[in-house]
């Protein structure tokens, strides 16, 4: 860990009424480092995630990036720094895949020569054939596709920080390894520091440096796999380690299964 994080929350609490979302969650994120908030549904996932970028403003508690306070940072600061691939939203059904990546800069200002620039060579990073994609409408992409347009968008004004909420979660297996293998070059050859929110404990070994179990709000162990794999903080966090273990051998033994 560097002296300073690129991103650190600082218990934080948020409150909705009578819902306790999150709670006294605390995190430091290295610059370059992918973390990876695993944890079920509800457990305050995508509400820890979305304090970052001010999505969500905590009731309590203080969130930072690169040492300062996001609170004093301007939303179009914000979200130059910040890329941000949505869970369900999708993308802009009414643009071409060319304007939904070049949504933000547009919001910045910046010339069309240069976001068309821009375009093409986001195109080509997520592995699109820019001149066969950069008319196309979202309604004639397939879902992966559509999540690879997603993960350019997010990329385009050249942010050093992403945040991914389940980004390939509605994605079948096959596809969803396509994209995490691409993700992980990505996130390498930029140097980017990445939060990315899943439930599923393969993704989250496959791709976390480090990975932060949460559960009711709370952040219940930080560490890398195999320090989880080798002390887990309770049986439920080991359960969760290696029921897919588990399953993947029972599904190993009935391919073995004779006639
Ligand atoms: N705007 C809101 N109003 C009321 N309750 C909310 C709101 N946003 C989140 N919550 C509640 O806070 C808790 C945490 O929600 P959050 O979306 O962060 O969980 P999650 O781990 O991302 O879940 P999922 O994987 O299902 O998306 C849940 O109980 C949820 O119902």
């Amino acid at each position: 860990m560097t002296a300073r994080p690129m991103i650190a929350l600082e218990r934080v609490r948020k409150v909705h009424g009578e819902v306790v979302a999150i709670d006294d969650v605390s995190l430091a994120v290295a610059e370059g480092e992918l973390l990876v908030l695993l944890g079920g549904s509800g457990s305050g996932k995508t509400t820890a995630l979305k304090t970052i970028n001010r999505l969500v403003e905590p009731t309590s508690g203080r969130v930072s990036l690169a040492g300062e306070d996001v609170r004093s940072l301007p939303a179009p600061l914000l979200r130059r720094r910040v890329g941000y691939v949505f869970q369900r939203l999708g993308l802009f059904p009414h643009m071409t895949v060319a304007e939904n990546i070049g949504v933000t800069p547009a919001l910045l200002g910046w010339p069309r020569a240069r976001i068309d620039a821009r375009v093409d060579e986001l195109l080509e990073l997520v592995e699109l054939e820019p001149a066969a994609f950069r008319g196309r409408s979202p309604a004639a992409l397939s879902g992966g596709q559509a999540q690879r347009v997603a993960v350019a968008r997010a990329l385009a004004a050249e942010p050093r920080v992403m945040l991914l909420d389940e980004p390939f979660g509605a994605l079948d297996s096959r596809t969803r390894a396509h994209l995490q293998a691409a993700l992980a070059k990505i996130h390498r050859r930029l140097g980017l520091t990445i939060v990315f929110v899943t439930h599923d404990v393969v993704e989250a070994l496959l791709l976390g440096d480090r990975i932060a179990v949460m559960r009711a709000g709370r952040i219940i162990q930080i560490g890398r796999g195999h320090e989880l794999a080798r002390a887990p903080a309770d049986d439920e966090v080991r359960a969760l380690l290696t029921e897919p273990l588990e399953q993947a051998a029972a599904a190993r033994a009935r391919l073995a299964e004779g006639p």
